[in-house]
């Protein structure tokens, strides 16, 4: 695996392990299949669009790396339990899933149609249920595993995605509680908080969004934004054998970032109202 991709985890350390990442055809998901099956993992990569997946199974075949591609969408409950028997049915029982696959569009919360709101709620909280209950059920269950989700950085608020932080929180809290009740099969969760971490995701924000977020990358306290392979090797950490005492935790690859200290100048402020409705003129000039 000369020219592959460089983990700075053993080699061999998953050898013949399947591992399940959904999403896997772009982005982080891309770069967590690379790492994985460098690692000696037989990686499934799932995602809606099986080109991408084809392109991805090209790359880690490549450079030696096993993988398969399956796809569907992860909200669709009939075709996660198809898919995920076919792929034990191919490649024997789960030993990782990485619950990679999601995204959200921006929009003040005022603005947000229920359409919208359940659109992105199915996506980051529904869909990632469906695909874990799927992997314990049908594998995990009986021979143990590690699920990691992948959520985002949501303390202090996700301002302009209310619908993803709702959902990303949703996943935290579903980390948390199947931590506890799949413990007794020996299956760990775990989440990872990504940051603005500089990926194929960027790709689909418009140039308002854009503009936003390189003024955000001059707050972020580590002065740049992440790379794939930094959330990459905390997915990866939580999959070994070194994390085999955690679970039900969460670890924030974000360079520190705290979101809600940020001015967000995409919300849109009336600047004539202030606390509770008052007028500003209502208030002490210190306040204005
Ligand atoms: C700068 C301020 C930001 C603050 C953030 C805080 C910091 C946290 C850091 C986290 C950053 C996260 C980064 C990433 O996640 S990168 C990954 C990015 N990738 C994506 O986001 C994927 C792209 N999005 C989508 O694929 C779709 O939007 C989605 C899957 C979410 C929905 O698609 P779906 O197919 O389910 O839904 P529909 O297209 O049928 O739409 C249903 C209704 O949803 C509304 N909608 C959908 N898209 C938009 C849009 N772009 N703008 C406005 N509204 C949208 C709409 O109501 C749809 O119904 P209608 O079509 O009938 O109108
Ligand atoms: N980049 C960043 O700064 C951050 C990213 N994140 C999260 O990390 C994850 C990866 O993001 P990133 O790689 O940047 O973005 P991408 O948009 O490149 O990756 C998202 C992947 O998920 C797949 N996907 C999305 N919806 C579905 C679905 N319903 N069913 C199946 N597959 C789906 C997409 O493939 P396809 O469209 O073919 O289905 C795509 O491969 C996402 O959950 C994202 O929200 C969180 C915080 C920050």
């Amino acid at each position: 695996m000369a020219d592959g991709y460089r983990s700075v985890f053993a080699p061999g350390l998953f050898d013949g392990r399947l591992m399940i990442v959904t999403g896997g055809g772009s982005g982080i998901g891309r770069c967590i299949a690379h790492e994985l099956a460098s690692l000696g993992a037989h990686v499934a990569i799932t995602g809606r669009r099986i080109e991408r997946l084809e392109t991805v199974r090209t790359e880690i075949e490549d450079v030696g790396g096993a993988v398969s591609c399956h796809a569907f969408d992860i909200r669709d409950e009939a075709a996660v339990v198809a898919a995920i028997a076919e792929i034990i049915a191919a490649h024997g029982p789960i030993f990782g899933l990485v619950n990679n696959a999601g995204g959200q569009y921006p929009s003040p919360a005022e603005e947000l149609s229920v359409k919208g709101w359940d659109a992105v709620i199915r996506n980051n909280l529904t869909g990632g249920f469906i695909v874990s209950r799927e992997a314990y059920k049908q594998s995990m269950a009986e021979h143990g595993g590690s699920i990691v989700n992948i959520i985002a950085d949501i303390w202090g608020g996700m301002p302009t995605m209310a619908h993803s932080g709702a959902a990303r929180a949703g996943m935290l809290n579903l980390t948390e509680t199947t931590a506890c009740e799949w413990a007794r099969s020996g299956v760990r969760v775990n989440a990872v908080a990504p940051g603005w971490v500089a990926s194929s995701g960027f790709d689909t924000y418009d140039d308002a969004m854009k503009a936003e977020l390189r003024r955000l990358r001059d707050e972020i306290p580590l002065g740049r934004y992440g790379n794939e392979s930094e959330v990459s090797a905390a997915v990866t950490f939580l999959l070994t054998p070194g994390a085999a005492f955690i679970s039900g935790s969460c670890i924030r690859v974000d360079g520190a970032v705290p979101n809600h200290r940020h001015t967000w100048t995409n919300v849109p402020t009336d600047r004539s109202i202030a606390f509770d409705g008052f007028p500003l003129a209502t208030l002490p000039e210190c306040l204005r």
